[in-house]
């Protein structure tokens, strides 16, 4: 209600006020069973509300010009937290829906500039809620910028966003944060993939150890029609063995080189003396041959993958408890650092355990299933499964993907 005349501001959609079909907002609120109530304030008429019993009679003067009823019903992916009980700015506390990064909303009602109304998808409720308009969230995220104080949890995932942004920025690398930050909520619409398109890529990410390239190497292995990694390149030379552009595209430095300062490489890297690279090219000779390309990338490199063309879906293998790994990787080796196999620490799993937080903390808007990569053979049996219902089951991508004419 808006403080000096009383008039509602948000009718919730699905809401008694809104089924009956007898407030608008704009209307001016006059009487409460027969008191008068200009010039009081919410909380008096709250008062009166909850004091009374049996019917309430309202006495309304209707907005003179009634608001064509212009439904909107669009569906934005949440890219950051919220939680409307640790929010002193919401209205009503009661009205607000929390949600997290990830979430898909269904907003119906984006008439106020500050609060709009959705649901949290999937929803069987017809009652909608508050939630924060991306303008305000935009506007938190700038004063959190500048600010030193948290006042409250709701604010408090922004500071630690800012910090992530301000380090994003030193490093020059597109960041995840700073997207979450300027864009906090990304319009999806439901995709299903007809026959003739190609296969959407599939992306693992993880911490360093948790089995990544384990999962990666053994579902290729299981369906080697289907499933391709993209044949990587480097300036090393060839084994006895090898086979250009079978095991790698074997090229000179300065080609590599030449590659990378045109950005054709999704990541690349050096390694003893050599270097190693993903391009994007690599990745499109999979899809083009109508396989599925899967890859394992670094969490920083989902930006410049997440477009129009590999329409990715992106998959998170996280560890299980530090106890459930101790038991599963009782026999197996890690390779460290330096390159040499060894059994697993304590450490190990900590170090695992802790990487994993932060990669979700900041990057968790970006994934679309989680995998728990606790029993080898468990995880592959939900990989397949997980990697064949994206490409068959209609999905949340952004909304741009689907532009005809539309960037990524
Ligand atoms: N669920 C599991 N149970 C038991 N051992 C596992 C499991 N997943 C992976 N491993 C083993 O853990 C070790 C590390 O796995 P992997 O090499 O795939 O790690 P990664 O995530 O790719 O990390 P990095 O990028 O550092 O190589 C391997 O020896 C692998 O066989």
């Amino acid at each position: 209600i808006h403080q000096s005349c009383l008039i509602p501001e948000q009718v919730i959609h699905g809401g008694l006020a809104d089924r009956s079909g007898l407030l608008n907002m704009g209307d001016k609120l006059v009487e409460v069973n027969w008191q008068p109530v200009a010039g009081m304030d919410p909380e008096q008429i709250i008062e009166i509300l909850t004091q009374s019993q049996g019917t309430i009679m309202f006495k309304l003067v209707p907005m003179s010009d009634k608001p064509v009823n212009t439904p909107v019903k669009l569906y934005m992916r949440a890219m950051v937290d919220y939680c409307p009980q640790h929010d002193p700015a919401i209205p009503c506390a009661d009205a607000g829906v929390v949600f997290h990064k990830g979430n898909v909303l269904e907003v119906v009602d984006q008439t106020d500039a500050l609060w709009w109304q959705a649901r949290k998808l999937p929803s069987t409720s017809a009652f909608a809620g508050l939630i924060p308009s991306a303008e305000l969230l935009k506007r938190w995220a700038e004063e959190s910028v500048h600010s030193t104080c948290i006042t409250s949890r709701c604010v408090t995932f922004f500071i630690l966003n800012s910090a992530l942004l301000k380090r994003d920025q030193d490093n020059h690398y597109p960041s995840s944060s700073h997207s979450a930050l300027t864009h906090p909520y990304e319009e999806v619409v439901l995709y299903q993939r007809r026959m003739q398109d190609k296969h959407r890529l599939v992306v693992l990410v993880g911490s360093s150890g948790v089995g990544v390239n384990e999962l990666r190497r053994r579902l290729i292995e299981r369906q080697p029609k289907i499933f391709q990694g993209p044949v990587p390149h480097t300036t090393r030379p060839p084994k006895s063995y090898e086979e250009p552009g079978r095991e790698y595209h074997f090229i000179k430095k300065e080609q590599f080189e030449n590659m990378a300062d045109t950005q054709r490489f999704l990541e690349y890297a050096e390694y003893k003396g050599h270097l190693y690279g993903t391009s994007f090219d690599g990745i499109r000779d999979v899809l083009d041959k109508g396989m599925i390309c899967i890859v394992d990338i670094e969490p920083h490199a989902i930006p410049s993958i997440r477009t129009q063309e590999f329409r990715p879906y992106i998959i998170f293998v996280k560890p299980p408890s530090c106890a459930r790994m101790r038991k599963t990787r009782k026999n197996a080796q890690i390779i460290t650092n330096y390159f040499v196999n060894r059994p697993f620490k304590e450490e190990d799993f900590q170090e695992i355990e802790e990487a994993a937080k932060k990669m979700e903390a900041q990057y968790g808007h970006f994934f679309d299933h989680v995998l728990v990569n606790d029993g080898l053979q468990d995880s592959c049996e939900q990989l397949l499964w997980v990697t064949r219902r994206a490409q068959d089951d209609p999905q949340w991508v952004p909304a741009a993907w689907l532009q005809p004419t539309g960037q990524s």
